[in-house]
């Protein structure tokens, strides 16, 4: 399968600057790469920077050294690494996709249009959108009766299964997953973990981060452990 992420050497560190500018290495040397396909979960411990590569590889976090290369739809490659922001924001609309446990509810937007966003984002007609949007909440469990409604004021559970049905809703060749089944039930759960399969099967590259490990289980191609590319020495092997 043709790689569709390449990871090679990154290194990060934050400045505390309430802290008289100092450097806190977090991760070093980071290389991996992601295939069509097959979902890789970041492992090792808490504090050893998984979400920090998630969230450099989503462009939110500025990268120290090393390259981070994406490969467009076109096959063309751009490196996050060095990628001004409005190509990072092209990159997202095209190639890398995030479903992360936190909606960002916009006031007065229905759930089944926040789900449905994404897809007339990328110019596909509002009724398919729609009816794609549909078709997820129901997947997802979420009541009939929640769908015309803004998500604000839903429960933690039923917010956090509208952004799942956001996030998957698109068809980007990448797709990263932060915790997206944190305090899901069981049911829900097994919901994202089929969801997850599909994507597999329609050939999408996964990068994802799961502190539960039966979803691990279920979903991992590979387990990229962290531990390995930590900048303090400590667990370094
Ligand atoms: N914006 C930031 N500013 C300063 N330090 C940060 C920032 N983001 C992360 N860190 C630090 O970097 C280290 C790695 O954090 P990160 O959240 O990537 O770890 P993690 O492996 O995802 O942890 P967990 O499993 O607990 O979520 C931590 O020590 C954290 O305090």
């Amino acid at each position: 399968m043709p790689a569709r992420l390449i990871v090679s050497g990154v290194s990060k560190s934050f400045v505390m600057h309430l802290r008289g500018g100092v450097q806190i290495p977090v991760i070093s040397g980071v290389s991996f790469s992601l295939d069509a396909g097959e979902c890789v979960v970041l492992g090792g411990p808490s504090g050893i920077g998984k979400s920090s590569i998630l969230k450099m590889v989503y462009g939110n976090y500025g990268v120290d050294s090393g390259q981070i290369i994406a490969v467009r739809p076109d096959g063309k490659m751009t490196d996050i690494a060095s990628a001004n922001a409005r190509t990072i924001h092209a990159l997202r609309r095209s190639t890398i996709g995030y479903v992360s446990q936190f909606l960002r509810a916009v006031p007065r937007v229905s759930a089944r249009d926040v789900v449905a966003e994404p897809l007339a984002g990328q110019g596909i007609a509002r009724e398919e959108a729609l009816g794609r949007a549909e078709e997820l909440l129901e997947k997802l469990n979420l009541p009939k009766a929640l769908w015309d409604l803004p998500p604000a004021t839903f429960s933690g559970g039923e917010q956090q299964r509208v952004n799942i049905a956001r996030g998957f809703i698109t068809s980007h060749p990448v797709l990263l997953l932060d915790e997206p089944t944190a305090s899901l039930d069981a049911q829900n759960r097994q919901v994202v973990v089929d969801l997850i399969r599909d994507k597999k099967a329609a050939g999408t590259a996964m990068l994802g981060i799961f502190h539960d490990q039966d979803v691990r289980d279920a979903v991992a191609d590979r387990i990229v452990d962290v531990a390995r590319f930590s900048g303090r020495g400590e667990a370094a092997a």
